[in-house]
């Protein structure tokens, strides 16, 4: 699945454990656990041109035994099988999207009325107003330039437009800058939030990393009792809290982690709606905590949006990402969704980097985002 690289020593596996409470988040602490194994790797190359919010630009975190520098790579390329089984699962997650694309192509000639019948399509794909004028004047200059008189040979050329309106949301999580790497995820109940941490836990652990998670929803138990579920799995520690304040849970996440030498600190926080705004301020203040325990974090924070929620889902960008100067998506449920043409929206509208998509309930059904696999996968 995931692309990792290098790996240094490794440390022994540790037991799961469920911490007692957390310290106040204005309090340094020193949590208990011996040093950890590095490693220094990255999902992949180097990191978009997205500017840093002005509290991310602290100087990173020098608490490290390793000299190597972080390695920002391409991804590794995955085995043949393996990345077709992957285009298969996309080409068929997208494919009540694309097929009403895909029948405008079906015709013999390439006229005002396809243009048309496209343009509908991709407004019911729910690409957005912009981003389908942008592509429709896109593909009309492509068709001109390359004298095409083939409708299917259109859809190819829309494949290539698309591919380039997407391209600016390709970027790969780098893990191994930081240590440890600071992730925060936010988004709306049920998006997929846990899912996707459940899954990224594993592939990093799967890769020697050693993870700490935080479950920040204090409230509901059962999302503790989820998250304490890939935690045990992945043999990885968690720090759980009931009741109290999510940011004294990040707080001493972050501050467990450093003092273990974790590589990665995953927060997971409680779903809401961007219009609560009391859970909004909540949010902002648990990224402000996470930053007093260590000044250079957090390093990504992550929107999960539910690709099935379409234009929505943009709204939900514009909004966390206002509040919490976003650094990375994951979009989830693009299997069987006929609204993932909300990617395109996002790339015309607010281009935050897709760091994953989900098509599916399965650890291998999240993979990292590539725009020419997902135009291509759409357009099959
Ligand atoms: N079909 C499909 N289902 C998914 C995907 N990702 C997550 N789910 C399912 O969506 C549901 C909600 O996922 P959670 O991870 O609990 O969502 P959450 O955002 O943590 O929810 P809250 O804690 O309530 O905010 C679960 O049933 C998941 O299995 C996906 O890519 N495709």
């Amino acid at each position: 699945m995931f692309s990792f690289f290098k790996k240094k020593s490794t440390a022994p596996a540790e037991a799961p454990i469920e911490t007692p409470a957390a310290p106040p988040p204005d309090t340094e602490t020193s949590a208990s656990g011996g040093a950890m194994g590095w490693l220094r790797k990255s999902f992949g190359a180097a990191p978009a041109d997205r500017e840093a919010p002005a509290d991310q630009e602290a100087p990173a975190l020098p608490a490290t035994t390793d000299s190597t520098p972080p390695t920002v790579a391409l991804p590794t390329p995955k085995p043949e099988g393996e990345r077709q089984g992957w285009m298969e699962r996309l080409k068929s997650g997208l494919r009540k999207t694309g097929s009403s694309i895909a029948t405008v192509f079906t015709g013999t000639q390439i006229n005002d009325a396809l243009y048309e019948e496209l343009e509908d399509a991709l407004l019911m794909a729910d690409t957005g107003v912009k981003a389908t004028q942008h592509l429709l004047d896109d593909l009309k200059r492509r068709v001109k330039d390359s004298k095409t008189t083939e409708p299917a040979a259109v859809k190819a050329l829309l494949a290539d437009a698309l591919a380039d309106l997407l391209k600016p949301l390709e970027k790969p999580l780098v893990i191994g800058e930081h240590q440890p790497t600071v992730i925060m995820v936010a988004g709306v109940n049920g998006a997929g939030k846990t899912t996707s941490i459940g899954k990224l836990t594993k592939h990093l652990a799967d890769h020697g990393e050693t993870v700490l998670l935080a479950a920040a929803d204090t409230f509901r138990a059962a999302a503790r009792e989820q998250l304490g579920v890939w935690a045990t799995r992945n043999t990885v520690e968690i720090i759980s809290q009931e009741g109290g304040d999510p940011a004294a849970v990040s707080f001493d996440a972050v501050t467990a982690g450093r003092a273990r030498g974790k590589d990665v600190v995953l927060v997971d926080t409680a779903g809401r709606l961007p219009t609560q705004l009391h859970l909004m301020e909540e949010l902002k203040k648990i990224r402000r905590v996470v930053t007093k325990a260590e000044a250079s974090a957090p390093h990504e924070v992550l929107l999960v949006i539910d690709g099935n929620t379409g234009q929505n889902a943009l709204t939900q960008v514009r909004t966390f990402d206002d509040a919490l100067q976003l650094t990375g998506l994951i979009v989830t449920k693009l299997d069987g969704t006929a609204k993932g043409g909300v990617l395109a929206a996002i790339a015309q509208e607010r281009p935050v980097p897709v760091y994953f998509i989900g098509v599916g309930e399965k650890v291998e059904d999240l993979e990292t985002f590539n725009a020419r696999e997902f135009a291509q996968a759409l357009l099959a």
